[in-house]
């Protein structure tokens, strides 16, 4: 079966600094995979190329078959189908969450009131926030208003869905509800790449954790191989600093 994201060859400079130094991975349908390393080592950066929100300096991107860099590609089109999960959760403040969920699928996809709501309510059931529909962002929790983001990226039925650090921002009280969202989208056969610092949710519920380190992937694996038994002295240096 041909990977659901594929990124062969990928960089990116800022001004003279490359920040991403060739990079080749794949995910495949249903896979959960961890993106680790330490800061600045070029996760957000890569997550964001693939969806084209940075755009490679070189290299390739498809999705569902797709080559996102071609020319032909409608990227917006893409997009949609390409959920993102920011740190910050964007929502508009003056709309409700049933707003803020169904305004991609009323405004830009056109669909009726109607039925944008059905869709919208359907998916705020999904993060466990349907009676919530109502309220307001300043009225939610930000744990609540990251699961109305996620609510928001399921609603346009998207084939891969990708996180940035989508708990870095949370209090900690606040971090298992999100995490259980994201493993029963896991459970529901959903593909998914997440940049976290999240070790212990990444341990139990990634089927692979790529390590990146000066913009390069150096070594990837299950996450007993990468936790367990680290090959690259980079990343037993980063794994053993986890785990003092
Ligand atoms: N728009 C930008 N312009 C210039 N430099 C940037 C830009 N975005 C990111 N960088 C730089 O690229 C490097 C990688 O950043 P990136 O956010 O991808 O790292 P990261 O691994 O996700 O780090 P962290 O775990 O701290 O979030 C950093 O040195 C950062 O300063």
């Amino acid at each position: 079966m041909s990977a659901l994201l594929d990124v062969r060859g990928l960089r990116k400079s800022f001004g003279t600094t490359e920040i991403l130094r060739g990079i080749d991975f794949s995910v495949a349908a249903q896979e959960l995979v961890f993106v680790i390393g330490p800061s600045g080592s070029g996760k957000s950066t890569m997550l964001r190329c693939c969806n084209r929100l940075e755009e490679p300096t070189a290299g390739h991107v498809s999705v569902d078959g797709v080559d996102l860099m071609a020319k032909g590609t409608d990227i917006n089109a893409m997009r949609r189908r390409i959920g993102m999960v920011f740190q910050a959760f964007n929502l508009y403040p003056h709309m409700t969450a049933l707003g803020n969920v169904t305004l991609a699928l009323r405004k830009v996809l056109g669909k009726p009131r109607d039925e944008a709501e059905a869709i919208g309510l359907a998916a705020l059931d999904r993060v466990g926030l349907k009676e919530k529909a109502g309220n307001y962002p300043s009225e939610l929790s930000g744990g609540q208003q990251q699961r109305v983001a996620i609510a928001r990226a399921l609603s346009l039925e998207p084939k891969i869905m990708l996180f940035d650090e989508p708990t870095s921002a949370l209090d900690p009280e606040l971090v298992g509800a999100v995490l259980g969202v994201m493993r029963d989208l896991k459970e529901a056969g959903m593909t998914m790449v997440v940049v976290s610092h999240e070790m212990r949710f990444a341990r139990d519920a990634a089927d692979r954790i790529v390590f990146m380190a000066d913009g390069q992937i150096l070594e990837q694996g299950t996450p007993a191989e990468i936790f367990g038994n680290p090959q690259h002295p980079r990343t037993r240096e980063f794994v053993g600093e986890l785990s003092r």
